[in-house]
C-alpha cells in the first residue's frame, strides 16, 4: 500500500490548478444513465472514485470514453445490466446514485446497500422512502435495494434530514416521472446545483435548485448535453488550510470562491490574508494561526468535508478551539492520529476541544478516511521532521495528485509505492 513521506517545516509558494469537484462529477456521471444520447463532461477529476464510477457504468453496459485528461463521454444506449454489485458499491458509497436514474428510465434497479464506513453509519433510508413516495415498489433483499416502477409519479417528498446524495437521487428519478415532484428540505450544496444545471441542459424542467425546495416537472425523455464540472471547493479549502499551517503565499487557479464562503471566512478569522476573483484565490500566511471555533453544517454552513483539515490547522494555533461535528456521528477518526503528531485534543461526543501546541513533531500515522488523510498531510507539512502517512488509498479516492500539487508549491513530499 502506498504511503506519503512528508518532511515538514517548508513554507508553500506558487500556483496550482484546482480540479473538478468529485462530489459534483459522481452524480453527474450517473445522470448519463438518463438518456440514450451521449453526455460529454469536461473538468472531470482523475480520481479513484471516478474510475470506480466509470467501471460501474461500464458493468451496466454504458460506453465510456476518456477523450482527454479531463473529458469523459458516456453513452447509455444499450444497457446490459441493471445491477450495481457489492464489490464496487462497497468501495464507494456514491454508487447508490445509479438507483434513481436506472429506476426512472428502465423501471427497475438492483443496487447493493453501501456499508457503514469510518465516518458514520450513513443509511440510505431517505433515498428509499423518497423513491417509494414516487411510486416505486422498493425493498431490501439479500443486501440489495431492489426497486421497480413501471412509471414513477411525481409527489411531494420531504426528507427527514438534509441529504445531499438523497436529493440528487430523487431529483434524477423525478425528471422522468409523470407530473410534478416537489423536494422539500432539499440539499442546497453547489454540487446539487451543478447536477441540476446538467439535467436542465439535457431537457429536464427543474426550478428552485440551490434552495431547500426543488420543483421538477417530469418530461418524457432527456437528450445529450455537454457540461463543465464545477471546481472542487473541498480540494481548494484543503490547500488553503495547508498554507495556513505551513505558512507562505499561494495562488489557486480554476477555483470557485463563490462556493467557499464559510471556509474562507473561518480561515480569515484564523489569520490568513485571502483575496479572490471569479475563479482564483490568493492566500498568504506569515504568522501563527489563531484558534477558531466552528460547527459543521449543511451548505451554506461550514462543510463537514472541511472539518478535519481545519482541525489540523487549529492543532498548532494560538489558543483553544471548540469544534462541533453535527453531520456525521463518527467523524473524528483523525484525532487519534493527530495526537500521535503531538496535538492536544479532547473529544466529548460530537465536540472536540483543541488546545493549540507550539509545534507538532513528525511520526507515522494512518489515514482512516478521505478528509482525515488530508488533515494528516496538512499537519505533516507543519510538523518538525518526517511524517509518514499510511493507507493513502483513501486520499486517492478524492484528491487528484495531491503530492504533485504540494510539491509544485514547494513542499517536501513524496509517494512511496509498495
Ligand atoms: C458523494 C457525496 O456527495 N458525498 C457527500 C455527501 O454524502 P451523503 O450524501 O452520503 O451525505 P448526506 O447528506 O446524505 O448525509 C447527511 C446525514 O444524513 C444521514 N442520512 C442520509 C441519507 C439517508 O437516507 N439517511 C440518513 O440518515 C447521514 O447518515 C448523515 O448523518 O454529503 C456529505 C455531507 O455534506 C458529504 O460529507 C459527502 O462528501
Ligand atoms: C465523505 C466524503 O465522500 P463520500 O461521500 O464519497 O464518502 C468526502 O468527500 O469527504
Amino acid at each position: 500500500m502506498d504511503k506519503l513521506r512528508i518532511t515538514g517545516g517548508r513554507t508553500l509558494k506558487g500556483e496550482i490548478d484546482i480540479s473538478g469537484a468529485k462530489n459534483a462529477a459522481l452524480p453527474i456521471l450517473c445522470a448519463g444513465l438518463l438518456t440514450a444520447d451521449t453526455v460529454t463532461l469536461t473538468n472531470v477529476p482523475k480520481l479513484n472514485d471516478i474510475a470506480t464510477t466509470l467501471k460501474l457504468l461500464g458493468q451496466l453496459g454504458v460506453r465510456t470514453d476518456r477523450a482527454s485528461d479531463d473529458t469523459v463521454s458516456i453513452t447509455a444506449d444499450q444497457l446490459t445490466a441493471l445491477e450495481a454489485p457489492y464489490e464496487l458499491v462497497k468501495t464507494m458509497r456514491a454508487s447508490i446514485l445509479v438507483l434513481g436514474p436506472l429506476l426512472a428510465r428502465f423501471g427497475e434497479a438492483r443496487v447493493s446497500l453501501p456499508g457503514g464506513c469510518a465516518i458514520g453509519q450513513r443509511p440510505v433510508d431517505q433515498h428509499i422512502q423518497g423513491l417509494a413516495a414516487l411510486g416505486a415498489d422498493i425493498k431490501i433483499e439479500h443486501g440489495f435495494v431492489v426497486a421497480r416502477a413501471k412509471k414513477l409519479k411525481g409527489a411531494v417528498v420531504r426528507t427527514d434530514m438534509v441529504t445531499v446524495t438523497g436529493t440528487e437521487n430523487l431529483m434524477m428519478a423525478a425528471v422522468l416521472a409523470d407530473g410534478q415532484t416537489i423536494l422539500e428540505n432539499a440539499a442546497r450544496e453547489p454540487e446539487v446545483v451543478d447536477l441540476a444545471e446538467l439535467l436542465i441542459k439535457m431537457g429536464a424542467r427543474i426550478k428552485g435548485h440551490g434552495t431547500d425546495r426543488i420543483v421538477i416537472e417530469g418530461v418524457a425523455s432527456l437528450h445529450g448535453a455537454t457540461h463543465d464540472v464545477i471546481p472542487d471547493r473541498i480540494e481548494a479549502g484543503s490547500f488553503l488550510c495547508a498554507v495556513g499551517a505551513a505558512g507562505g503565499d499561494i495562488m489557486l487557479r480554476r477555483a470557485a470562491p463563490a462556493t467557499m464562503g464559510a471556509t474562507i471566512s473561518k480561515l480569515q478569522e484564523a489569520g490568513l490574508t485571502i483575496q479572490t476573483g471569479d475563479d482564483w484565490i490568493q492566500a498568504s500566511m506569515h504568522k501563527r494561526p489563531k484558534a477558531v471555533d466552528f460547527r459543521t453544517h449543511e451548505y451554506p454552513g461550514f462543510a463537514t468535508d472541511m472539518q478535519a483539515q481545519l482541525m489540523a490547522l487549529n492543532t498548532i494555533a494560538d489558543g483553544t478551539s471548540v469544534i462541533a461535528e453535527t453531520i456525521f456521528e463518527n467523524r473524528f477518526m483523525h484525532v487519534q492520529e493527530l495526537l500521535r503528531l503531538g496535538a492536544n485534543i479532547d473529544i466529548d461526543g460530537h465536540t472536540a476541544v483543541v488546545r493549540g501546541v507550539d509545534r507538532l513533531s513528525g511520526a507515522t500515522v494512518m489515514a482512516t478516511d478521505l478528509r482525515a488523510s488530508a488533515s494528516l498531510v496538512i499537519a505533516g507539512l507543519a510538523a518538525e521532521g518526517e511524517t509518514l502517512v499510511e493507507r493513502i488509498y483513501h486520499l486517492d479516492r478524492g484528491y487528484e495528485r495531491m503530492e504533485h500539487k504540494l510539491r509544485a508549491l514547494g513542499a517536501q513530499i513524496e509517494r512511496i509505492s509498495s
